[in-house]
């Protein structure tokens, strides 16, 4: 066998090396649900009244959850620990330091303004700090990071307004905004009512990426795509349940940000055998890979890049592919999305070169 022979059957069987590598995009990824130990324990040494456990297997308990209400109850504690604008720009580089670790070269990291406005930080000092941030970020590890608003749907309309607020007011709006989004619960919170906000954003030029049918059914994507205009969906793991949803989302090219392991872990799926991605897939659909939670939910983007190749059977290619869907689906400039994807190939032939 040659090099290059020994090294495409190991790809194949053993592909964490060749994704470690990989260049990458992420599209579905939550700012304080990316808090690796090391970022909690140095926040909660800043404040120790704190109900989070900073020893690591302490926090690996913590953040085993029994379903979905469990898991935003769990979230919310670790909330509680971003209280200055220098917690936030913190936690905001050391997410980036941690992405560069893992050669994702730009993400789209969802931020929730309003849970930190109204615990009390100054909107002005919050856009500042993740601008800081970004900037130092880029220039320090090569990541670029755009930032999603979304609304705490379960959090009510006055968080739609503020989050609209935040985002469209020209004296707060952050220069790395690019989208506009929806999470948390699902059931008891309708998509619908939170139209006019989502006409708001996208008249300020924001794109549309709500949360739908990760823990709902099939309808809730529609409501996303019909009320919305959701230009992608986060998770639409229901989706599979209705095929002619399936088609209109691969004619229509929305894509889906598939997060494997979060599915599991808050139990909006059973196991990762069952995880419908393979169907996403086989329907045409334009599927990315993504990590949501990461520590939270004991993962980071190439461990979610080593399931999507175990369940879709994919080698090197396969995962090149993969990783220029999030290419094609990211809201980063036609120039922008050129660079990244000839990237990913040059990386692939280099890789599979004898
Ligand atoms: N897998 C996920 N699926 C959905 N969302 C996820 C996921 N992971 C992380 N999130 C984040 O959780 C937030 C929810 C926060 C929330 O419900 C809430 C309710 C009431 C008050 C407050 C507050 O701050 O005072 C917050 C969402 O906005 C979203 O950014
Ligand atoms: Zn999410």
């Amino acid at each position: 066998m040659t090099d290059h022979d020994q090294r495409a059957a190991a790809g194949v069987r053993d592909p964490h090396a060749f994704i470690a590598g990989l260049p990458k995009a992420e599209l579905h990824v939550h700012h304080v649900g990316s808090a690796s130990p090391r970022i909690v324990s140095q926040l909660a040494a800043r404040h120790p009244d704190s109900q989070v456990p900073t020893d690591p297997e302490a926090l690996a308990d913590f953040f085993t959850f029994t379903d979905f209400a469990h898991f935003i109850k769990v979230y919310l504690s670790v909330v509680d620990l971003i209280r200055t604008p220098e917690d936030v720009r913190l936690l905001t580089y050391e997410i980036a330091r941690d992405m560069a670790r893992q050669q994702i070269r730009y993400a789209e990291l969802t931020i929730t303004p309003f849970s930190s406005t109204r615990r009390g930080i100054d909107a002005r000092a919050f856009m500042d700090a993740i601008e800081d941030a970004r900037k130092s970020a880029e220039a320090e590890f090569g990541t670029v990071l755009r930032w999603c608003f979304d609304i705490p749907g379960e959090a009510g309309l006055e968080s739609a307004e503020e989050t609209v607020r935040l985002a469209t007011d020209d004296r707060l709006r952050p220069e790395g905004l690019v989208s506009f989004g929806l999470g948390g619960p699902e059931i008891g919170v309708p998509r619908p009512q939170f139209k006019p906000y989502f006409d708001r954003a996208i008249a300020a030029g924001l794109r549309s990426v709500p949360h739908a049918g990760e823990t709902t059914g099939p309808e809730t994507v529609w409501d996303a795509l019909n009320h919305l205009r959701a230009e992608r969906i986060g998770h639409g793991t229901s989706s599979a349940q209705d095929p002619g949803l399936l088609a209109h989302l691969a004619e229509q090219r929305i894509a889906l940000e598939v997060c494997p392991t979060s599915n599991i872990a808050t139990r909006a799926v059973r196991t990762l055998d069952e995880h419908p991605v393979k169907e996403f897939v086989r329907a045409g659909v334009l599927v990315t890979i993504n990590s949501d939670d990461p520590p939270m939910f004991g993962t980071d983007l190439n461990s979610e890049y080593a399931v999507a190749a175990r369940l879709l059977d994919l080698d090197e290619w396969g995962l090149a592919d993969l990783a220029k869907n999030a290419v094609e689906a990211s809201f980063l400039d036609p120039a922008g999305k050129a660079a990244l994807a000839a990237e990913i190939d040059t990386y692939t032939s280099g890789w599979l070169a004898p």
